[in-house]
């Protein structure tokens, strides 16, 4: 086990989103210097609002506090099988609260959608393949690679544990093997949606949470304090990736949390 979570807790959303800034760009810094590309996986849910809040916010004029999106790879740690355009799709959410956005200057990221020619599918396990060969041409061109590692995965937690579109005590928690899988039923609509699985979610290089508002608290207890929260989606994350691992929240979420918690990272 790779150490402890962070947990971070602000208390304005302004000042929630002025770390995750310095959080993303030092990600995108370290992966640029590594591999000349920043490739990340962001969800749905709250999550591309509070991002674009904190990437769209002025630039200090450093290069360090500059995205550099024409250096980015955006992909979708999950995704519902919905034409592209439709109000429950997430590349529409996040096109709309933030890559529509972006001034021109800062340069544009490639977004990886999924593939709009199967989202009627009656079973979305092509809509997963695909998603995989994707995910092949970017992270296993030259090479043969077992996983991909992402330098970012930007993730929600909902109010009952689940993260991308894993779902607790869902079948999909114990694959070893997929990168991608599909999800058929999910408890939450729309019921037919891809998603990471968990070993890609815990080998990427950075894993962090967004989760805010009182409505978090009860299940925020659960992954941190209690030993009945410990196979929810998102304590596993925590469990597989340890340190790795930042929670961006604000108090409300946290409230009662016996965790230890900071104020700045
Ligand atoms: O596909 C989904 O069902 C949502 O995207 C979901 O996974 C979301 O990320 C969480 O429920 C957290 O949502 P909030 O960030 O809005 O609290």
């Amino acid at each position: 086990m790779a150490g402890h979570p962070n947990l971070y807790s602000f208390p304005t959303s302004d000042a929630l989103a002025a770390q995750l800034r310095g959080y993303v760009l030092r990600c995108q810094n370290t992966a640029l210097s590594r591999h000349g590309t920043f490739r990340l996986a962001v969800s749905g849910g709250s999550l591309p609002t509070v991002l674009a809040k904190a990437l769209l916010a002025p630039s200090n004029g450093s290069p360090e506090d500059t995205p550099q999106f024409s250096k980015w790879h955006i992909f979708f740690a999950d995704e519902r099988a919905v034409p592209l355009d439709h109000e429950d799709s997430n590349y529409r959410l996040l096109n709309d609260e933030l890559i529509n956005k972006i001034p021109a200057e800062l340069g544009a990221p490639v977004v990886h959608p999924i593939d709009e020619k199967h989202v009627e599918d009656e079973d979305p396990q092509e809509l997963a393949d695909l998603y995989r060969e994707d995910l092949m041409r970017e992270f296993a061109a030259k090479d043969s690679v077992k996983i991909p590692i992402f330098d970012l995965i930007l993730l929600g937690c909902g109010p009952d544990g689940h993260t991308c579109s894993l779902f607790p005590g869902h079948a999909l928690l114990r694959e070893k093997d997929a990168w991608v899988a599909a999800e058929t039923n999910s408890p939450k609509p729309p019921p037919k949606r891809i998603t990471l699985t968990l070993p890609v979610v815990t080998h990427a290089v950075s894993i962090a949470f967004v989760a805010t508002g009182a409505g978090k608290k009860e299940i925020m207890k659960q992954i941190f304090d209690l030993e009945e929260g410990s196979s929810l989606p998102s304590a596993l994350v925590n469990q597989g990736a340890g340190e790795k691992v930042s929670w961006f929240t604000d108090h409300p979420a946290v409230d009662g949390v016996s965790f230890p918690r900071r104020g700045s990272l």
